[in-house]
């Protein structure tokens, strides 16, 4: 990419009470333009970086100090230096910016999500973004980090990129939400305790979603527990589509794609329809009864019943507490991707005779799971960002008797958190300690 001419000039968004820069380039062949926000300061740090620079000539910045901790510097630092190069093509290919919205994007799986979502990678290469990202009061620098090594990446797809800690802010019209950010279970904290703690973050951005965000925002709960957080954010997001809520439920059908895989002595792009149902915990139940492996069923490949009863199942369902233990940290790469391949899903038509799994609203669905849950099932998409239940699955007594588990499970922490979802009073009778399957 060369660089032809800076013309840098600076912004403030008064709606969001967000500060900005743009970085605009054009080449003959480019057209781009980015905006990098950041919140202000505590007033410790009040100081106002301010430049004007004339086209091929930057002037050294000027620091302007203000003792009113009202008055917002219009912008901070490094991201005054605006480059607005003039547009003189305008590249008429680019589709119409799509606004996406990362929580918990100084974590460990922001640090791969956010460049796959701008290297184009997701949308698509004639697809430009604006990245608007989300973290804790006490994550903001390492946010400004992520924001930076953006910046450093120079990728041409991306317009647009604002950090912040106020969900009201940041998923400001919103067409994606990707909801990572929660706490992790301490020790000694109960499941019924990390049901709560992270509940409350879910139940406040889907009021701000609700509130901010796109009429037909699509959002995929990654943060735990995920199925019952999912539920908990369209409770208080009455204005959205309930359907246009999903739990990550998919890096556990990569896992178990795999493991078939490996099973079956086959590469694992012979693997298909696998379908994750249920809870993303270890009552989630890998169906191997309508999962294929070069398009014949499993159990005509796999011809060991115990394995696929015993071994698979549970090696899927662990899968991620063994990484813990060789990690010394929960799957951060693995999930970016399967991040990526729940959304291709859904802005990719679906073969024919194929599916995917995601954890959805049960709101009229043909397998009898109770309604009013989040459960994963398998799905079909159009490509338009919807989808539709698969309705050619088979099940057997197994298969059965261990989806009505996972049903229990989430039916159980749905009432552990009826206060969070407008539903009276919380009681919590979850059968047994489950687990996330991050842990041990
Ligand atoms: N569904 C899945 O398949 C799957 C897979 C892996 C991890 N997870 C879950 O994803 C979540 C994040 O994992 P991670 O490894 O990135 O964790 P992490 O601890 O590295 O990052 C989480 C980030 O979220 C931030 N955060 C906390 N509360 C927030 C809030 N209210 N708003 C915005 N940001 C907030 C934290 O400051 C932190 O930076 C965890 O809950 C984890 O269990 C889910």
């Amino acid at each position: 990419m060369a660089v032809a001419e800076f013309i840098p000039s600076s912004s403030f968004t008064k709606k969001t009470n967000v500060y900005s820069s743009q970085f605009s380039y054009v080449s003959a062949q480019i057209s781009q333009k980015r905006r990098f926000s950041l919140r202000p300061l505590p007033r410790t740090h009040y100081s106002q970086i301010c430049c004007s620079v004339t086209s091929k000539e930057v002037q050294a910045p000027t620091v302007v100090q203000t003792d009113d901790p009202k008055k917002k510097p219009e912008c901070y630092g490094v991201f005054c230096l605006t480059y607005d190069l003039k547009a003189e093509e305008e590249t008429k290919s680019w589709k119409k910016m799509t606004t996406v919205s990362v929580s918990g994007a100084a974590g460990m799986i922001a640090n791969h999500l956010p460049f796959k979502l701008a290297s184009g990678e997701v949308f698509g290469p004639d697809q430009p973004i604006a990245l608007r990202l989300l973290g804790s009061e006490r994550s903001i620098l390492a946010l400004e980090g992520v924001a930076m090594e953006l910046e450093d990446s120079l990728y041409p797809l991306l317009r647009e990129v604002n950090i912040g800690t106020d969900p009201y802010e940041v998923f400001q019209d919103a067409e994606w939400a990707l909801l990572i950010g929660a706490k992790p279970r301490g020790p000694g904290m109960e499941r019924a305790g990390l049901l709560d703690i992270n509940g409350q973050i879910f139940a406040e951005q889907g009021k701000a979603l609700n509130d901010v965000a796109s009429r037909n925002v699509k959002v995929i709960v990654v943060g735990n527990p995920c199925n019952t957080n999912a539920l908990i954010c369209l409770k208080n997001a009455p204005n959205i589509p309930a359907k246009n809520f999903h739990a990550l439920t998919r890096l556990d059908e990569n896992r178990a794609k795999c493991q078939l895989a490996l099973k079956a002595g086959v590469f694992y792009d012979k693997v298909s329809n696998v379908t994750i149902w249920g809870n993303h915990s270890t009552t989630q139940v890998p169906d191997f009864l309508n999962a294929k492996i070069n398009g014949l069923p499993v159990k005509e490949v796999i011809k060991d019943t115990k394995w696929l009863e015993e071994e698979f199942t549970e090696k899927v369902q662990k899968r991620g507490g063994v990484l813990i233990q060789k990690w010394g940290r929960s799957s951060a790469a693995s999930t970016a991707v399967s991040i990526v391949d729940a959304i291709r899903s859904l802005v990719t038509p679906t073969p024919e005779g194929y599916w995917f799994s995601t954890g959805v609203y049960t709101n009229g669905n043909p397998y009898g799971i109770a309604e009013d849950i989040v459960f994963s099932m398998p799905c079909r998409s159009k490509g338009d960002g919807d989808y539709e239940l698969v309705k050619e699955v088979i099940f057997d007594d197994y298969l059965r008797s261990r989806i009505k588990k996972s049903e229990d499970e989430l039916l159980a922490e749905k009432r552990c958190v009826a206060h969070l979802t407008g539903e009276g009073i919380a009681v919590c009778d979850l059968p047994g300690d489950t687990m996330l399957p991050g842990e041990m």
